[in-house]
């Protein structure tokens, strides 16, 4: 009979939700969970899978349903909503066949950990007498607003003067609002989604966020009123955090692979805090204008930087200027992020600011230079810049670019010794708590370590009822 508890975890596909995803997986299984990851055949075929990180890898496995060919993602309004649908419709149709597979099996499954944006997961899973846990990968602070959206109690005005006062959190300005509540363009899919997350939020057996209690203290307290919620973060490698234990820093899987791998022996020939650390994530898709003024804001600088360029954004790079650039700087498609914030020569980090690199700039202690693009990084902003004061934030012109000599001037002042150096103190007192919250005894590593125990008690309760004799 299985003696561990089995979970099944449901990403969704977006780097910036795997990642925080497949860390608490690998925290679950150094308890003694079981983990199978599912996605669709289309999504497992384009991930990079790395060799798991966790010493028990008999403990995780991956499976793909099929994509979907139901008709109904074709009367969608636009694209994303036409994904959000056919995804919905291969996941409930694949993932039903999973669980009926695993019911008799010496594997049973007892819960599924499912993204916050996939939030009909609940339903499917209780209809199937399995238990629910949701994974949030924003900022508390963030959720919180989309939380208000939902029940109705913020209303957005279109006056740009504005200020939105909400329990918890510091009076925002309507552009420090995550910025599809302002700007919706486009995205009234992904607008529907992310307020939808909070639809069976109540009923969910579980709530997680990856973030730490002293990071969010108030407004984690005013979420948590209504009902029970668990911070488990940061997600990163426990060897970022504790450089005795073993491993990489690798998340495990992938949408994309670094072609070269010379930017670590590049960073190991620059002096101590040298070097920009420069990545807008993996969705963010800047404007050819915006792409040469960080170009030449870099060069004038006089700073080295390793730049992250997705192969999908090099064409944009002007070719004129590559010659400048690779002289002091390396522009790279990818990299391991997390390997290059922890090196010695890294000083400073010019990021879009999406949450997964906030919280890995926080606990490896790089100061931040950010350029919030959409979604919940202008709220981010705000929190890095005057909150925890762990950065600065480039501003645009009147045309929405931001100029050289404000890249340049921004990154100076982080990267100079005087100028940057309270951020510096800020961002190491934030690393220590970090570092706590995920250490042994920590408030993220006890909420895991709750989390896996109710598994368990779980797991143990199902198997008592199915092995109790039959009352007549
Ligand atoms: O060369 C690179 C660049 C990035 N990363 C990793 O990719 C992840 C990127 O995540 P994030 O910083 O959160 O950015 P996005 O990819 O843009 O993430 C999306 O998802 C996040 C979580 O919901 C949101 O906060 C963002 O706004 C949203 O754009 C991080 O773990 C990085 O370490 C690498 O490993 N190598």
């Amino acid at each position: 009979m299985a003696s561990n508890p089995h979970v099944l975890a449901i990403f969704f596909p977006l780097q910036g939700h795997i990642n925080p995803m497949i860390q608490l997986c690998n925290r679950l299984v150094s308890k003694g969970i079981r983990v199978t990851f599912v996605t669709t055949a289309s999504f497992s075929k384009n991930l990079e899978k790395q060799p798991h990180q966790h010493a028990d890898s008999n403990l995780i496995s991956m499976e793909a349903v099929p994509d979907s060919t139901s008709d109904e993602a074709h009367e969608a309004l636009d694209i994303y909503e036409a994904f959000f649908r056919s995804f919905r419709a291969a996941m409930i149709s694949g993932l039903s066949e999973i669980v009926a597979k695993y019911s008799n099996s010496r594997e049973p499954l007892t819960a599924i950990v499912y993204d916050s944006c996939l939030p009909w997961m609940l339903d499917f899973a209780h209809e199937k007498g399995l238990k629910g846990a949701v994974l949030f990968t924003q900022p508390a602070a963030v959720c919180s607003v989309f939380h208000h959206v939902y029940k109705g109690s913020l209303e957005i005005s279109h006056d740009e003067a504005s200020e939105v006062s909400l329990p918890g959190l510091p009076v925002l300005a309507v552009k420090d609002l995550p910025s599809l509540l302002y700007d919706v363009r486009g995205y009234g899919a992904i607008l529907r989604t992310l307020v939808e997350q909070f639809s069976t939020f109540e009923k969910a057996d579980w709530r997680l966020f990856n973030t730490f209690d002293k990071l969010e203290d108030e407004v984690l307290k005013w979420m948590g009123k209504g009902c029970k919620i668990q911070t488990i973060g940061p997600t990163v490698p426990s060897m970022c955090t504790d450089k005795r234990i073993p491993g990489n820093y690798d998340y495990g899987l992938c949408f994309f692979k670094p072609k070269t791998e010379s930017f670590i022996k590049w960073l190991d020939s620059k002096e101590d805090r040298s070097v920009i650390y420069v990545s807008f994530g993996s969705l963010a898709d800047l404007s050819e204008k915006q792409l040469e003024e960080v170009a030449w804001g870099l060069i004038k600088t006089k700073c080295n930087f390793l730049w992250v360029v997705r192969d999908t954004e090099q064409s944009k790079l002007p070719q004129y200027l590559t010659s400048d650039l690779v002289e002091r700087g390396l522009i790279v498609n990818w990299c391991t992020q997390l390997q290059v914030l922890s090196h010695r020569a890294v000083g400073g980090f010019f990021s879009h600011c999406g949450w997964n690199s906030t919280l890995e700039a926080l606990v490896l202690g790089v100061p931040m230079v950010v350029m919030p693009q959409w979604a919940d990084q202008t709220t981010n902003a705000k929190l890095i810049v005057d909150m925890w004061k762990t950065g600065v934030r480039v501003k645009a012109d009147g045309n929405g670019i931001v100029t050289r000599d404000e890249v340049a001037a921004r990154l100076n002042e982080v990267m100079q010794r005087e100028s940057g150096d309270e951020i510096r103190r800020n961002v190491l007192k934030w690393k220590d708590l970090a570092i706590e919250a995920v250490s042994e005894g920590g408030s993220s590593d006890n909420n895991i370590t709750e989390f896996a125990d109710e598994l368990f008690s779980t797991f143990r309760n199902i198997h008592q009822q199915k092995l109790a004799p039959a009352r007549l």
